[in-house]
């Protein structure tokens, strides 16, 4: 998807929204959301009491009431063009979408033979070969070959990726495309179930639930509701016994003004603007909940490599231990690396070279490859002759050599933590029961790390740095990046039982991975972000996706996340705050309209009575229209603990709710007094 999307409120946008306004206006859509449901009723009332007017003996009002009416639909429609707009740019974004999805021509295995098929007729299990040059017909794993692959149909990023059988970067998407070598792909996805697929039904908001948060605002608004429409229909009879007549449409406005529609009729817009700002980022939520979660983390668990460091991690040095020479060393560290397809283990060659050093290929060669894996921290050969060549975090390798009988150097602790205090990762290379030396990988902290923890924690979360790597290493870059804890030596099941952990307290908690083995605690988090360029495992497992694949993304998204709650609670705030202060704008107007001598309770010095209703409605009606930038942009957002933010939010919309409507209804009642 591209990112450039800045052209959101281009006119096609706001036609359509217009547009959508009126169509929203059908009552049965329009019972999704009670409180402008009420307003679309009174709306009803009063049109039908404006054409009728003998039949409710109305005579005499018919221009107040017209006017009523019409501010009346003016609100219904603002509302419902609040939502129009936010949803809006999803709606453009997926025909953009739709159109890369173009019918594909694919190239299946069947058999040893290859069949020309369109891309629809693929299913689950298929076996595709994509050249140079053509588009990858479906998503799918890649099973054979390595291929570089422009996904910027997806990610809008048009830097290459190199795709490849095996390991964490197997996994393409259809609609992206081959632009070197040639790849087979087993396909993963049905027709109609495809990553695209999925996208487009998500930001078309086509099934969009409420959030639990929204849920449970929505039933505060329908109990304010209902209370107000008790209080407005019982106060008719109450004034008739005292002998004052109030009139329906003057009902009407009151309860309008009172039941909380600026809310009522920003709310959805809010929840689709906030899902739609993380989408912007490049991030597929799989749903609201996964962005309303990620507003309430308390816990946020972030990988070393390659998330707070830039994970290219290089061999810059290779030191010998227990007087080894630093020939044998360096080439049993290259030995080791012949097959180890990581980055650290071709660091190792690539050191080799630049140092001019050279090593027995042919016996590496010769060798079966042992792969690096989480849970063992160690990679390496075995070779024709019986040898076992191994290099790995070192209490991994002293338990290895231990096992086998084999001494440990003397210096090996010295030079290992030498390395780790400095912020670098030890390799021990052995040979059998003998240990020759370290390989010192160099890995650098991303920059502005310490500033973004220092946010989170400004936010009260926590932050924890869970890593494969020693306990030495580990404090260094936790102490130099900033994080509040960290865990050294984690397998993959630590990070679950972190989480739980976590979780157990009452915590929320979110994290990111790309692996298969972090699918798990992707699954077991409230907030997984899996990286799009991980396996399908992973991705599968979280809620969302990140197409840029930058594990410190998540920060954002929670920033993200956090943004929308606030925005939400503020114009709630705002609105019920809002409500109140129109209540002594209309109530004086209500009872001077039956007995004028009540006038001492003017307080706001309104032209008439007449005045003040209508401008009480007109302003609850524009209001809506005003906050539509707020409700879509979020709210400013600043880092800090939810107690100060609250009460910050309280005295900006609680008390801006309620000294707006006076200056607001003042100036109205200034230019509709000009006219009645
Ligand atoms: N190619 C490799 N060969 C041998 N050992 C390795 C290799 N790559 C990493 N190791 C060792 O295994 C440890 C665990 O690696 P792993 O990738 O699981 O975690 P990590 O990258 O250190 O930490 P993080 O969980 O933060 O990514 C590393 O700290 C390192 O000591
Ligand atoms: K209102
Ligand atoms: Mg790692």
């Amino acid at each position: 998807m591209n990112t450039k999307r800045n052209n959101i409120l281009s006119g096609h946008i706001v036609k359509r929204a217009i547009l959508d306004s009126f169509i929203k206006l059908n009552p049965i859509a329009m019972l999704k959301n009670p409180v402008m449901f009420v307003v679309e009723t009174g709306t009803f009332v009063v049109l039908l009491m404006t054409l009728f007017p003998g039949y409710f003996d109305a005579e005499d009002s018919i221009g107040f009431n017209l006017a009523v009416f019409l501010i009346l639909l003016f609100t219904v429609l603002f509302a419902n063009f609040a939502e129009a707009l936010a949803e809006g740019r999803g709606k453009a974004q997926a025909n953009t979408l739709k159109q890369t999805k173009k019918e594909i021509m694919a190239n299946k295995a069947v058999g040893d033979k290859v069949k020309n098929v369109p891309s629809t007729e693929l299913r689950k299990g298929d076996i595709v070969i994509v050249s140079q040059g053509e588009m990858i017909p479906g998503d799918g794993e890649v099973i054979e070959g390595l291929a570089s692959v422009d996904e910027s149909a997806i990610t809008g990023e048009s830097a290459p990726i190199i795709k490849e059988s095996g390991g964490d970067f197997s996994s393409v998407t259809g609609g992206t495309r081959v632009i070197s070598d040639r790849i087979h792909v087993r396909i993963n996805s049905d027709p109609g179930e495809t990553f695209i697929d999925r996208m487009i039904a998500l930001v078309e908001g086509a099934k969009r639930q409420k959030t639990p948060n929204e849920i449970a605002l929505h039933t505060l608004l329908i109990s304010l509701t209902i209370i107000f429409l008790i209080v407005v229909v019982t106060l008719r009879p109450i004034a008739a016994y005292v002998g004052i007549d109030l009139e329906i449409p003057v009902l009407i406005a009151l309860l309008v003004c009172l039941i909380p529609t600026t809310i009522g009729g920003l709310l959805s817009a809010i929840g689709i603007a906030g899902m739609d700002r993380v989408t912007q980022f490049n991030v597929l939520a799989r749903s609201g909940k996964a962005v309303e979660a990620s507003g309430d983390i308390n816990t946020m668990i972030l990988d070393k490599t390659g998330t707070i460091t830039f994970g290219n991690r290089m061999a810059s040095d290779i030191v010998t231990v227990g007087g080894a020479s630093l020939e044998e060393t360096a080439a049993w560290a290259a030995i080791s690396s012949v097959k180890d397809e990581t980055p650290e283990g071709r660091s190792v060659l690539e050191w080799m070279k630049q140092n001019g050093r050279s090593y027995d290929t042919a016996l590496g060669e010769g060798g079966s490859l042992v792969e690096f894996k989480a849970e063992t921290r160690m990679s390496g050969i075995d070779l024709k002759d019986g040898r076992q060549v191994r290099k790995g975090a070192v209490d991994a390798i002293r338990k290895w050599v231990s096992a086998q009988g084999g001494a440990i150097p003397d210096d090996l602790e010295r030079q290992a933590s030498r390395i780790a205090f400095e912020g670098g990762t030890p390799l021990a290379v052995a040979v059998n029961q003998q240990i020759y030396g370290v390989i010192y990988l160099k890995d650098t902290i991303k920059p502005g790390m310490r500033e973004r923890f220092d946010q989170l924690r400004a936010m009260g979360i926590k932050t924890i740095m869970c890593t494969g790597d020693n306990p030495l290493t580990a404090a260094t870059i936790a102490r130099e990046a900033g994080v509040d804890d960290f865990i050294a030596e984690s397998r993959p099941e630590d990070k679950i039982a972190v989480i739980r952990r976590e979780q157990a307290e009452g915590k929320l908690v979110a994290m990111t991975g790309d692996g298969t083995n972090d699918a798990p605690a992707l699954a077991q988090a409230d907030v997984g972000l899996a990286m799009n360029s991980g396996t399908t495992a992973a991705k599968e497992a979280a809620n969302m996706v990140d197409l840029d694949s930058d594990p410190s993304k998540i920060i954002e998204v929670v920033a993200i996340g956090k943004q929308m709650l606030m925005t939400r609670g503020a114009l709630t705030t705002f609105s019920i705050a809002n409500d109140i202060a129109k209540y002594f704008a209309i109530i004086p107007a209500m009872f001077m309209l039956a007995i004028p001598e009540m006038d001492a309770l003017n307080i706001m010095k309104l032209g008439s009575p007449l005045s003040a209703v209508l401008s009480a409605l007109v302003f609850n009606a524009v209001i809506i229209p005003l906050l539509i930038p707020l409700a879509m942009k979020g709210v400013a957002y600043r880092p800090m603990n939810a107690s100060r933010l609250l009460s910050r939010n309280l005295l900006v919309y609680g008390l801006g709710g309620v000294i707006a409507p006076f200056i607001g209804i003042k100036l109205i009642d200034l230019l509709v007094h000009v006219w009645i």
